[in-house]
């Protein structure tokens, strides 16, 4: 068996596969082989490479089952990209961000869907004036499905729904992560060009295990510029960067930048610190997205239920419009 398993061993590094390797093999018709990965995207290329081998080498007949230290994650067939929001801290204009880039990006064309999975403190449907909504349930295939509210042009569920207004829940993370898993996977989105998660903030093990979970494109960081929120974010990057869980960062994006009173329009007063994200960005090696300023009638629309870039204020639309492309250019790269 050892001289079998020697043999196989020099087979795969011959062809040019160089991961850490352990092979059990239970007879000589039937073995597991351990893979060590770094990306679990490599999984397919390598698996292909290491059984060809094996049959033309070896036997055509033997059965290899081959598992690796990266769990596959779920890919929903007809959500081409989930865009994550994230953030450090709450309070920094995740949910404004998140709403305002879905809408931007389905005014460019796109089908969007829009998925509060904030279970600290749920805002999307205030900011969408959706919070008396009734959820409904569609039958398909003879599977009842969540079927989403469609407020301006595109689709939201909101962990809101599910729980009464002013009575807290307290999540556990394999409870929220399976009630997240559940928005995704049962409800009706249809086809959806980019669904975009309004994620829990902070690095606790809600967010951990619903990324776990997920097939993320990417994830957008938010902060402020102060520093508080900059330790903070910086612990959210070192999360996404794990080996473990991978998941690319598209860029981060300055909330609450600075401040310009309309008496004197170009001057900037820099609240919580000057340029405090995009140093970091450049320090970090992680693309900065853009900075928007703290400008009243963000916060004023949002808590009408109709965010900004639906009304007519060219300056703040062309913010989002730029962020929004750079989102849309990544994915582009990314799914070739
Ligand atoms: N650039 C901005 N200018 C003015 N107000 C803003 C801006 N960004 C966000 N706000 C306001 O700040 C408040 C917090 O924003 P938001 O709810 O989007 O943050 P969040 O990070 O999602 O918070 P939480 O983690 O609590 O859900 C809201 O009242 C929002 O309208």
């Amino acid at each position: 068996m050892n001289k079998i398993k020697y043999k196989i061993l020099k087979l795969i590094k011959k062809n040019g596969i160089n991961n850490k390797i352990d092979i059990i093999i239970y007879n000589i018709n039937k073995i597991l082989i351990k893979i060590e990965l770094n990306n679990i995207n490599d999984k397919k290329k390598i698996e292909s490479k290491i059984k060809k081998c094996i049959y033309k080498n070896i036997d055509k007949n033997i059965k290899i089952k081959i598992i690796s230290n990266l769990k596959e994650k779920k890919y929903i067939n007809n959500i081409k990209n989930i865009i994550v929001i994230a953030s450090g801290k709450g309070g920094v204009g995740k949910s404004t961000i998140s709403a305002n880039i879905a809408l931007t990006i389905s005014n460019l064309g796109f089908k969007v869907g829009l998925l509060d999975a904030d279970i600290y403190g749920p805002s999307i449907p205030l900011m969408f004036d959706i919070e008396n909504e009734k959820i409904s349930l569609i039958e398909i295939e003879n599977c009842k499905k969540i079927l989403p509210i469609i407020k301006y042009g595109i689709k939201i569920l909101s962990i809101g729904f599910f729980s009464e207004l002013n009575k807290a829940i307290v999540w556990r993370g394999p409870m929220a992560s399976k009630a997240i898993k559940q928005f995704i996977n049962e409800s009706f989105w249809d086809k959806l060009d980019f669904l975009i998660v309004d994620f829990p903030p902070g690095t606790g093990d809600i967010p951990l295990s619903i990324i776990q979970e997920l097939n993320i494109t990417g994830v957008i960081l938010v902060s402020t510029p102060q520093i508080i929120s900059l330790i903070d974010v910086r612990k959210s990057i070192a999360m996404f960067n794990l080996k473990q869980i991978n998941v690319p960062i598209i860029g981060i994006i300055e909330n609450m930048s600075f401040f310009s009173p309309k008496e004197s329009p170009n001057k900037k007063y820099y609240l919580f610190g000057e340029e405090g994200v995009k140093k970091m960005a450049k320090y970090l090696n992680i693309k900065f997205l853009g900075e928007i300023p703290i400008i009243e009638s963000i916060r004023k629309y949002s808590d009408f239920g109709c965010p900004i870039v639906l009304k007519n204020e060219k300056k703040i639309y062309y913010i989002f419009l730029k962020i929004a492309k750079k989102i849309i250019n990544f994915t582009y790269i990314n799914n070739i």
